[in-house]
C-alpha cells in the first residue's frame, strides 16, 4: 500500500447513516394493498430491511402470509421500484449526528464511501435529497458491481474506486450482512444498534458499537490505529 494513501470510512445507508424504514415500508404497504392485503405495522417490517427491495417483498409477502412465484415477485419488484424512487425521502431522515461525523472524518483526512444493498440509482438520488451527495468518493448499490453485500468484493470493490485501499478501511454498519461483509473483506467493522436487525448487532461479531454518531470518530480512531502505526 502507498504510504500516503489516505483512510477510508465506508458507510451502509439503510438503518445506518438514514432512517429510511418509513418510507421504503410505506411502499410495501403500497404494494400489499394492490393485492390485497393487510399493510404491516412498521416496528414489523423494519428489520426486513437491509437485503434490497426485493428481499422486503419476499419477507413482506411471506409475513402477510403469500407466497410469490419468481415471476410475480419481478413484477412487484419493478412497481415496488418506481413508488420507492418517487416517494424515496418523504419521511426519512438522516440519524442524529451524522453530518458531524462525516465533517470530523473529512477534516482528518478520511475518503468517505457508501456500500448499500440498494440499486445505485436510488442510493444516489436519496443521499442527494438527504443534501449529502458531495461526500461521497463513491456510491456503489447492489447493482454497481456483478457482487453484492454479503460478498466481499462490494465492499473492496467500493474502497477501490473511492481511492482507499482495504488496509486503511473501516466499514460502519447496522446489520448481519454488513458486519459479515467486513469481516470477509477483513476490515475492521462497527455498528450502530439503531438500525433494522432482529438480532442485537453486538450479539453478531462487530468490533465495536457505538450509540450515538457522536462517538464515531473515536472509535474509529480506536480501531485504526493499530493499523495506522
Ligand atoms: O435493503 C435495502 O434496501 C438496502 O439496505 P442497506 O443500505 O442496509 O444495505
Ligand atoms: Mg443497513
Amino acid at each position: 500500500m502507498a504510504i500516503h494513501t489516505p483512510p477510508i470510512a465506508v458507510f451502509d445507508l439503510d438503518g445506518t447513516l438514514a432512517d429510511t424504514a418509513a418510507d421504503l415500508v410505506a411502499t410495501l404497504n403500497v404494494i400489499l394493498a394492490q393485492e390485497g392485503l393487510s399493510p404491516l405495522p412498521l416496528a414489523k417490517a423494519r428489520d426486513m430491511i437491509g437485503a434490497g427491495a426485493k428481499a422486503l417483498i419476499e419477507r413482506g409477502f411471506e409475513a402477510a402470509g403469500k407466497e410469490l412465484t419468481a415471476g410475480h415477485l419481478d413484477r412487484l419488484f419493478e412497481q415496488f421500484m418506481v413508488h420507492y424512487s418517487e416517494n424515496i425521502c418523504v419521511r426519512t431522515e438522516l440519524f442524529p449526528g451524522v453530518k458531524g461525523a462525516l465533517d470530523r472524518l473529512e477534516s482528518a483526512g478520511f475518503i468517505l464511501a457508501v456500500c448499500t444493498n440498494k440499486v445505485e440509482e436510488h442510493s444516489v438520488k436519496l443521499l442527494d435529497e438527504l443534501g449529502l451527495g458531495h461526500r461521497f468518493a463513491a456510491n456503489c448499490g447492489r447493482d454497481t458491481f456483478p457482487y453484492f453485500k454479503p460478498d466481499a468484493r462490494h465492499l473492496t470493490l467500493t474502497i477501490e474506486r473511492a481511492g482507499g485501499h482495504p488496509g486503511r478501511a473501516v466499514m460502519v454498519g447496522d446489520s448481519r450482512t454488513d458486519i459479515v461483509t467486513a469481516q470477509n473483506a477483513r476490515i475492521p467493522v462497527i455498528a450502530v444498534p439503531f438500525g433494522y436487525t432482529e438480532i442485537p448487532v453486538h450479539q453478531l461479531g462487530p468490533d465495536m458499537v457505538i450509540d450515538h454518531f457522536d462517538e464515531l470518530f473515536a472509535a474509529v480512531q480506536d480501531l485504526m490505529t493499530p493499523l495506522a502505526a
